[in-house]
């Protein structure tokens, strides 16, 4: 199956600083990849290579099978892109930027395009001028979706937008996904990259020092147990629940349990799987299993180090 973005090494330097270092990833049709990562990661940069906008130092990007530098208006038409940071003529109301956008990226079906301005909730009368942020981003995701894409490029699309917008976005990259479309997306919200993606990049400094399954990275996050027990463990105790994964973090008396009851807290790391039927050999009166934790399991990949570069290249 062609896939419909391939970065192979891809690198961009701005004068002598690297800002994207040898990246590779892939997002075959039909699948949803959130880039992640701290400021000044690289994730604009590499949307910026996507579009052609700007012309990489090494590596290549594989747009729909071309490239996007050397291709014209013709791929640009089977790509949405929300950039982020919208420049929109402040005075021409959204009904007419969408009419304007459809002409350039088109055709676009005009009963998808006005199903999309109604589930965000956009009213298009409105001069682009008089739109607070979170309505200017609509805008700028009807103009990304409304002519049904093969690839989206968004860069942070829930910025700004409220809850309920946010999960009507996020069922939209569900039925491009449906649909076929590929979805590549930059976000700092680690729940949205979670619930809307299938796979996550985490870009730091330029490099990719991460990229796996959503589901593997979660299966990896730690999970936050507690027990509550009428008894301390035992140092033998305490030493098979850590052979199971569970690293005891405290052991304390419960507060307002004058029956002398103790609150084990500890931190899982993979599967419970070796842990549950020690603990219901310990017969503890309550225990909690935490969700795995996929924010601390990326914030730690930020703090990681960053893998000596490896060489930028220059010139294609
Ligand atoms: N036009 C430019 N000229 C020089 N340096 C640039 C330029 N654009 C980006 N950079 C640098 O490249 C690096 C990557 O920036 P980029 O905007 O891609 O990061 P980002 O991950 O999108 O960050 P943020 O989350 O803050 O939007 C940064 O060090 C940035 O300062």
């Amino acid at each position: 199956m062609q896939h419909a973005l391939e970065l192979r090494d891809l690198t961009k330097l701005y004068g002598t600083r690297t800002a994207l270092d040898a990246v590779s990833l892939t997002v075959p049709p039909g699948s949803v990849v959130g880039v992640i990562g701290p400021n000044g990661a690289g994730k604009t940069t590499t949307m910026r290579l996507i579009l052609g906008l700007i012309r990489p130092s090494g590596g290549s990007a594989t747009v729909l099978g071309a490239d996007p530098w050397r291709a014209g208006p013709d791929l640009r038409r089977r790509i949405g892109y929300l950039p982020g940071e919208l420049r929109l003529d402040s005075r021409s109301t959204g009904a007419d930027l969408l009419e304007h956008f459809g002409r350039i990226s088109g055709p676009v079906d005009g009963r998808f395009r006005s199903e999309l301005v109604e589930r965000l909730g956009l009213d298009p009368s409105r001069r682009v001028g008089t739109l607070s942020k979170g309505n200017k981003q609509k805008l700028g995701l009807v103009q990304a979706l409304m002519h049904r894409p093969e690839l989206l490029v968004l860069d942070e699309p829930t910025s700004g937008l409220d809850p309920l917008v946010q999960r009507e976005f996020l069922a939209l990259v569900r039925e491009a996904k449906a649909g076929g479309q590929a979805v590549f997306l930059s976000s700092h919200v680690i729940s949205e990259v979670q619930h809307g993606a299938d796979h996550v990049a985490v870009l730091r400094e330029g490099h990719l020092v991460r990229s796996a399954r959503v589901a593997d990275l979660r299966d990896e996050a730690p999970r936050s147990v507690r027990l509550e027990m009428d008894h301390p463990l035992t140092p033998a105790q305490a030493r098979a629940l850590d052979l199971a994964g569970l690293e005891i973090l405290t052991m304390h008396p419960a507060p307002g349990t004058p029956d002398g009851r103790v609150v084990v807290e500890g931190r899982l790391s993979g599967s419970p799987a070796a842990l549950i039927p020690l603990v219901a050999e310990l017969a503890p009166q309550d225990v909690v299993i935490e969700e795995p934790d996929l924010e601390q399991a990326v914030l730690g990949l930020y703090a990681q180090p960053v893998p000596v570069p490896a060489g930028a290249r220059r010139g294609r």
